[in-house]
């Protein structure tokens, strides 16, 4: 079968997939021995070997691509995956073959492409962090006592805030941060109990000329406070409208949402060092250094002095948090705690295990808590979490089974939704039947971007 106009390349391509259509497996097997890049290689419409494979039927052919390594998440130009060819033309062991429940069938139900561009509440960063600073004692002494640098202030993690008027475009952000100058945190960063950390500095520099207190660089650094004991009374007279913002939650989600991210940022080391006071491995004494990231064990000989000293560094706990997707793509599975608000849903969550990788997190997780398996794994975005310091890791998940089970030590109920029912929690057209977490969170961001992705909303 000889095109005219084909390059040699292309019709030994032509060449192959034909095999593969026809079942002939030694010629298969051959080809991918002298042009293994041909596995993965589609013809007229986006078919691969391992789709025309499926068509027909050939399973031999189907299990040499397989063996072979072959990327059974492709898809065709009508979006279909060699799985869902498999199902259509009934070839009920080649779908078996295909759905291992670890990335076969169903990845269709999850959006192409990458799904970035999605900036969560707590991610914006208006500071460049500069780690490169953190050792460098003598800049960072000189930015401490510099006029133009910020203090953010948190006593006992609550953060120092000032209500501000009116709504930004994006929210109603009733609280800004108060930003304090050197003279008004000397005595209190002299204190013993008050622990300092060097956040950044601001990524616009300002178009004034640098002074010499300013430092010669004319950068504007940042720092965070904690401290447990305080001069409120001081504090109060130089600023009578702020407040320490308490509890956590929800009152941190009401935060600008230009600043959150500062907050977590500070908020989360500062949480740290509230927790790691003492040296996790031999509970020795430690030195704060590195501008307030690292604390190293004054006992010489400690372990956590060899190899790669992570636990002298603010720990960050990844969690998986997922939008589970049914089989038949028009429903998500949503979960509650007996902690939340009545009527509210929300995406599954639970903490990264050692040696897990986020797909198998995610799997786990939801299995544990809702006995649903779970197929394909799509990452979306992240959020950090300080509370006091997770990485949320928002997922897409392709259920392959749709029983429900609960684990009811964690989860009240957990139900199915329909897309309908979701648009009308974000629509309020009708009246919803149940309520989903406010926008600041990961899950919320999730079920939206799953609804706006297959709705066009
Ligand atoms: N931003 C958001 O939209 C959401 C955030 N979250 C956060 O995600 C986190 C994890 O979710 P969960 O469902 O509670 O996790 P989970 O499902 O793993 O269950 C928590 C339990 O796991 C154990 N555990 C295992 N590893 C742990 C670790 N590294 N740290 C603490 N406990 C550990 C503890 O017994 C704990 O009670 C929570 O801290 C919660 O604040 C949860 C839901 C939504
Ligand atoms: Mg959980
Ligand atoms: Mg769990
Ligand atoms: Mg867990
Ligand atoms: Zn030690």
């Amino acid at each position: 079968m000889t095109n005219v106009g084909m390059s040699p390349k292309d019709e030994m391509l032509a060449r192959f997939l034909d095999a593969a259509a026809r079942g002939d497996v030694a010629a298969v097997s051959a080809t991918i021995g002298h042009s293994g890049s041909f596995i993965n290689e589609s013809g007229e419409n986006g078919w691969t070997a391992l789709m025309l494979a499926t068509r027909h039927g050939h399973v031999e052919v189907v299990n040499t691509l397989l063996s072979e390594g072959c990327d059974k998440s492709l898809v065709n130009k009508s979006g279909q995956t060699s799985y869902d060819i498999a199902k259509f033309w009934g070839h009920k062991h080649i779908a078996g073959l295909l759905a291992d429940g670890k990335g076969g069938g169903n990845r269709h139900l999850l959006p192409r492409g990458s799904a970035g561009g999605q900036e969560n509440y707590f991610s914006r960063e208006f500071l460049n962090r500069m780690s490169e600073k953190r050792t460098d004692s003598q800049w960072l002494e000189a930015k401490q006592s510099s006029p133009a640098s910020v203090y953010i202030l948190f006593f006992n993690l609550n953060p120092f805030v000032t209500p501000t008027a009116g709504e930004t475009s994006e929210s109603r952000a009733p609280f800004g941060l108060c930003r304090l100058r050197w003279e008004s945190v000397e005595a209190l960063v002299k204190q013993p109990g008050t622990t300092l950390v060097f956040l950044g500095v601001e990524k616009q520099v300002k178009l004034v000329p640098p002074s010499p207190e300013g430092g010669k660089d004319g950068l504007t650094a940042w720092f965070a406070l904690n401290t447990d004991s305080i001069p409120v009374k001081e504090l109060e007279l130089s600023y009578p409208n702020s407040v320490f913002l308490k509890p956590p939650m929800p009152q941190l989600l009401r935060l600008n949402p230009n600043e959150a991210g500062v907050i977590a940022q500070a908020r989360s080391v500062l949480a740290w060092h509230d927790r790691y006071s003492f040296c996790p491995t031999c509970g020795s004494r430690t030195k704060v250094c590195e501008g307030g990231y690292k604390r190293t064990c004054l006992n010489e000989d400690c372990r956590s002095l060899q190899g790669i000293q992570n636990t002298c560094y603010p720990r960050v706990d990844p969690v998986v948090i997922m939008l589970v997707i049914h089989p038949d793509g028009n429903q998500c599975l949503l979960g509650r705690k007996k902690t939340f608000p009545a009527g509210m849903f929300s995406c599954l969550a639970g903490f990264v295990e050692a040696g897990e990788s986020m797909e198998d997190a995610v799997r786990r997780e939801v299995e544990e808590e809702s006995g649903v398996k779970v197929g394909p794994v799509q990452y979306v975005s992240s959020q950090p979490w300080p509370m006091p310091s997770s990485l949320m890791i928002g997922c897409l998940a392709v259920a392959v089974s749709t029983h429900i089970k609960v684990d009811e030590d964690e989860i009240e109920e957990a139900r199915w939704f329909t897309r309908q029912q979701v648009i009308d929690v974000f629509t309020k057209n009708s009246q919803p039947v149940f309520t989903i977490p406010p926008r600041q969170a990961i899950a919320h961001q999730l079920i939206k971007y799953w609804i706006g992705v297959n709705a066009n909303l």
